[in-house]
């Protein structure tokens, strides 16, 4: 269980990007956070692991106080939140294989994970993960090698090797196609479900929140003003998160037919150009 109580953020510039943000997020829960550009989205989920260092209130991950830790219990305590970025954060010139079992490097000696010798059972954990992911027979392409969808399967497994308690997901559809980017929600929501975690997106798309979570989290200039099902996001409630700045359109091919095979089984992603 996660639980952040009177979760802020004031930057050095004094921008007050987060203000009393007090939520639970718990069982294999797929949570989307929604709300404008510069609501603070991102501030949220990277204060979380403290990648951002919060200045008020606090975080914690199944009874371990987080914003209490040191530097070092910070370390350990970070390998149990699985993390997937925008921009995927991959090693670009090492393997599909390295960049999934760096994942494990948490859990090895440095001395092993400088000669790069991980275990037997992670190296097939690795392999079972690409399988899932949808990569398998492609562990020893270079990532450089690879489309976005396909990072950004990478960046997923490499999250779910560390068997994390949650995953953070900052913005991991924003460089990919709309195809691809339900393919990859897809994906998140199969693991929450799987792995029996919650799955936190920090998210633009509304359209693709509303398919794939449970639950939405909406902000609006850095504090809380929506939490609920996502059932219960009526348009009085994105009015809420989104006034004055206006919501961001559905891109125009997210038809009916488009969105019929949620439930089918990831398709190969579509090679996308960065
Ligand atoms: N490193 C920083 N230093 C100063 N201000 C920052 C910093 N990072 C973010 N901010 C400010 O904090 C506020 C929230 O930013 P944040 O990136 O968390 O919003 P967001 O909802 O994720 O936006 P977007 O959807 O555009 O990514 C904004 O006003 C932003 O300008």
């Amino acid at each position: 269980m996660l639980r952040t109580e009177n979760l802020g953020k004031t930057y050095a510039t004094g921008d007050e990007a987060l203000k009393d943000v007090s939520v639970e997020i718990g069982g294999r829960e797929v949570v989307a956070m929604i709300g404008p550009s510069g609501a603070g989205k991102s501030t949220f989920v990277r204060c979380i692991n403290r990648l951002t260092e919060p200045t008020a209130g606090t975080v914690t991950l199944d009874g371990t106080e987080l914003t209490a830790l040191g530097k070092k219990e910070l370390r350990n305590a970070r390998r149990d939140i699985g993390m997937v970025f925008q921009e995927y954060n991959l090693v670009e010139r090492l393997t599909v294989m390295e960049n999934v079992l760096s994942g494990r490097l948490g859990y090895v000696s440095t001395w092993k994970a400088f000669r790069r010798n991980f275990s037997q059972k992670d190296v097939q954990r690795a392999y079972d993960l690409l399988e899932l992911v949808g990569l398998d027979d492609m562990e020893n392409k270079r990532v450089d090698e690879l489309s976005g969808g396909q990072r950004q399967r990478v960046g997923i497994a490499r999250a779910v090797i560390q068997e994390p308690k949650i995953i953070l997901a900052d913005e991991p559809t924003s460089s990919l196609d709309p195809e691809t980017s339900r393919d990859v929600m897809r994906l998140l929501t199969d693991i929450a479900v799987d792995r029996n975690i919650p799955v936190l997106i920090n998210i633009h798309e509304v359209h693709l929140a509303e398919q794939y979570a449970d639950r939405i989290l909406g902000l609006h200039d850095g504090n809380l003003v929506f939490d609920g099902r996502t059932a219960e996001l009526t348009g009085d409630a994105k009015d809420v998160i989104y006034r004055d700045e206006g919501m961001p359109e559905a891109p125009a091919a997210e038809t009916a037919a488009d969105t019929a095979s949620t439930t089918d089984k990831p398709t190969d992603p579509v090679p996308v150009e960065e």
